[in-house]
């Protein structure tokens, strides 16, 4: 693009030589005004010639493919050619004054705009001189003797004029350095970003204000330093081979985060990018980018903590767990020790979330790991799985006995009340521990295997701990595979009830019975309901089993007394889920409705233990099933709470006296003892408030006298008989065979 003619003129304007030295470079020429004259002369009859001569000499620039690329834009293109036309018209005019230098140096300075080199604009002279020659010699060929003098005085001028032009490319590309320095010393200074000169050998030689501002270091303080100063030794231990392969050209460029050591002792995170000069940049060899990245590094530190963290507890999370393991078995690899883990898992932490809350929940779990982080050593991880399980690593451990003492310590530490929300709390805990290298060569492995060893835990009655052994590895895949057959139980027929029937103490007669669950899958063994019913109620399955089991229990009341049996009371268990079940009452009262069951011959059973979890909804709950006729009784009296003040609130019918009480108080064989007069007090208190008593488990003659001698109302057991399929009930009823 050429420059607009005004700003062309400004230029040649500021390149001018003063007019001594015009005329010196003239009179260096030897241009005299013999030669001024001749040209004066020549000028009118050269005048119609110079189109063809111009011309011709853009033809020619044209056989050059560089030059060709240069002209290819029209309107350069005809600029220049006016710019020749004026010049050839002032060539010979004889006047060489400033006015004429000015207008070389703008003609130079057009071509130097353009890019033409000086080369083709010094071959150019030649050619106007080679082209003129002819034209010259044909003007003055009747004056044979003028053409020599002409053509020298016409070289002496084209010298003048080249002169010139050299002039205006050498000042233009000083002007251009001078410009591109600045531009270079503004960008240096107030670049964003550290620049720095280096000598080879690293010393700093020049650094811009945002380095200095980096490293808190003047740039006289700098320039007195190595590269070495500003980093740890760790740092330059990889920084100086770096160096090394720069300065020998070995390495190009170089870059690396790091961390600078600056002039107040503090480390900042910079990205420093070092960069090979070419060999002939003098002293500064290297130039070195330095970028503060401290901000992002620290984003990338929370970054980091949040993924390896969780945000409650603040405690390690799974992922940054499984990196410990593996930093820990490498370790025990080293020294023959052993890792241990340790899976931890709050027993009822569900009743504290749904009783008090989450917020109250939370601050539990956060307790919890505070007195977990307090229990192990600083080695030790202790880490959170979300929800109430945690997980303890113990590296480098000599012997499992320091692993079992560390999570009896745990049980105990957790045993200790909590005060929430104004809530004494003592959250005991289950544990699983597996060991490296015994149970697992890897962190999922022994995950998994503490898992196991944490179910074990959990079925031996909770608030234990216990170590993973093979067999828990069989029992956890027989519990997939129950899990998954239990899924299509109802479906597939496979569910059955047994009838266990109820006795009435005084006489012997079958007032009731009780329905119990079978599972028998198909080509199985019958499965008992201790093995599934867990698993049906932690998967949410218990839920439609339990339904189907209503319905059938119910379905045969009636259907036994369509047979002509009395219209015996049926009893059936439900679980803790399908008590907190929303909509048990419209499902029962649906049950009832469909199979025609009158609700007073419907009991059902929940324990002691479900009931007082969350005592308040629980009597919420039966009053709405009591209200529609439903007996209720208390199952497994004597396990758990055992206090029948506490159950007054409640509205049930019966009580039944778990059969390990039974067994206990019978053993005794007397009344005198202190189980039987407890047993006493219990079966005269529970009558008090009007209710009946049931003995379970009832083995023997003597239990049976006993417990009628104690005045108990009913009993079942083995000793009147076992559970039997309804036909075989039936049998039993026509025989008569029950009474005992
Ligand atoms: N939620 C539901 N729970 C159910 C259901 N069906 C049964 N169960 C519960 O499973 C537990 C085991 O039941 P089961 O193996 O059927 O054992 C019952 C009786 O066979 C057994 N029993 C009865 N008499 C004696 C005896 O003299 N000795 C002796 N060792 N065992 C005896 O007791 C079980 C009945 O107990 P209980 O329910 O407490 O009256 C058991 O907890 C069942 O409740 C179901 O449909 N849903």
């Amino acid at each position: 693009m050429l420059a607009k003619p005004s700003e062309l003129d400004r230029t040649a304007s500021h390149m001018m030589p003063a007019d001594a030295e015009i005329q010196q470079r003239l009179l260096f020429l030897e241009v005299t005004a013999e030669d001024i004259q001749l040209l004066r002369e020549i000028h009118p009859l050269l005048q119609p010639r110079l189109p063809d001569v111009i011309a011709g000499f853009y033809r020619h620039l044209h056989t050059i493919p560089v030059l060709r690329s240069l002209l290819k834009d029209p309107v350069v293109l005809d600029r220049l050619y006016q710019v020749q036309a004026a010049y050839f018209q002032s060539l010979t005019a004889g006047d060489y004054g400033s006015d004429y230098v000015r207008h070389r140096l703008r003609v130079g300075l057009a071509h130097q705009r353009i890019g033409l080199a000086p080369e083709w604009y010094i071959g150019a002279y030649r050619k106007y001189l080679g082209d003129l020659g002819p034209v010259l010699e044909d003007l003055l060929r009747d004056r044979p003797g003028r053409f020599l003098p002409t053509y020298s005085a016409l070289m002496k001028v084209a010298s003048f004029d080249m002169g010139l032009a050299l002039d205006t490319y050498i000042k233009a590309s000083r002007q251009q350095l001078r410009d591109s320095e600045a531009r270079f010393r503004g960008a240096f200074g107030q670049a964003a970003v550290g620049l720095a000169q280096l000598s080879a050998d690293g010393r700093w030689l020049r650094v811009n204000r945002k380095l200095q501002d980096i490293v808190g270091y003047t740039e006289e303080e700098l320039r007195g330093m190595h590269v070495a100063d500003l980093v740890t030794a760790e740092d330059w231990q990889i920084d100086a081979p770096l160096l090394r392969a720069l300065a020998h050209g070995e390495l190009e460029t170089s870059s690396r985060e790091k961390r600078y050591l600056c002039r107040d002792g503090r480390r900042v995170w910079v990205k420093a990018t070092v960069t090979a000069m070419q060999p002939d940049a003098g002293d500064a060899a290297l130039v070195a980018v330095i970028e503060d990245i401290s901000q992002r590094k620290q984003f990338e530190e929370e970054l980091m903590h949040l993924a390896r963290h969780d945000a409650l507890t603040g405690l390690a999370n799974r992922t940054l767990l499984l990196d410990r393991v593996s930093q820990a078995i490498a370790q025990s690899r080293r020294s023959g020790n052993q890792v241990a883990m340790l899976f931890l898992d709050l027993d009822r932490f569900k009743t504290i979330n749904d009783s008090l809350g989450h917020d109250a929940g939370d601050r539990v779990v956060i307790e919890v790991g505070r007195r977990l982080k307090q229990a192990v050593r600083d080695a030790d991880t202790v880490a959170r799985f979300g929800g109430d399980e945690f997980v303890v690593l113990l590296p480098e451990l000599p012997t499992e006995d320091i692993a079992a003492a560390l999570a009896q310590k745990i049980l105990n530490a957790l045993f200790e009340p909590m005060l929430i929300h104004g809530h004494e709390l003592a959250p005991a805990c289950s544990i699983g521990i597996s060991l490296y290298p015994r149970d697992g060569d890897n962190g999922k492995t022994l995950l998994k295997n503490a898992d196991a060893a944490l179910y074990q835990a959990k079925a031996m009655g909770r608030g234990n701990y216990q170590f993973y052994s093979e067999e828990m590895n069989a029992r956890t895949l027989d519990r997939l595979t129950l899990e998954s057959g239990l899924r299509h139980a109802v479906e597939r027929g496979e569910l059955q009830l047994k009838y266990q029937p109820q006795i009435d103490l005084a006489d012997g007669a079958i007032l009731g019975a009780e329905a119990l669950l079978r599972w028998q899958p198909a080509g199985q063994q019958l499965v008992m309901p201790d093995a599934f019913i867990t698993i049906a109620e932690e998967t949410g399955l218990i839920v439609p089993i339990g339904e189907w089991v209503l319905r059938t229990a119910c379905a045969q009341q009636v259907a036994w007394r369509q047979a002509g049996l009395p219209d015996l009371r049926i009893a059936v268990n439900l679980s803790a889920r399908q008590f907190r079940q929303p909509g048990l009452d419209a499902m029962v009262a649906r049950v009832l409705a469909d199979t025609g069951c009158a609700a007073d011959r419907l009991e059902l059973e929940i324990t002691e233990s479900v009931l007082m979890e969350r005592p308040d909804s629980a009597a919420e709950t039966l009053q709405r099933l009591s209200d529609m006729g439903v007996q209720l009784a208390i199952d497994d009296f004597g396990t758990g709470y055992s206090s029948l003040s506490y159950l007054k609130r409640f509205p049930i019918n019966a009580l039944k006296i778990d059969r390990s009480f039974v067994r206990d108080i019978a053993a005794k064989r007397a009344a005198s003892n202190d189980d039987g007069a407890i047993a006493a007090a219990v079966i005269a208190l529970a009558h008090s408030m009007g209710l009946t008593v049931v003995a379970e488990g009832v083995e023997t003659e003597q239990q049976r006298d006993f417990l009628r001698q104690l005045h108990c109302d009913q009993a079942q057991g083995f000793y009147f008989s076992e559970p039997m399929s309804a036909a075989a009930l039936e049998h039993l009823f026509i025989q008569g065979a029950a009474s005992k």
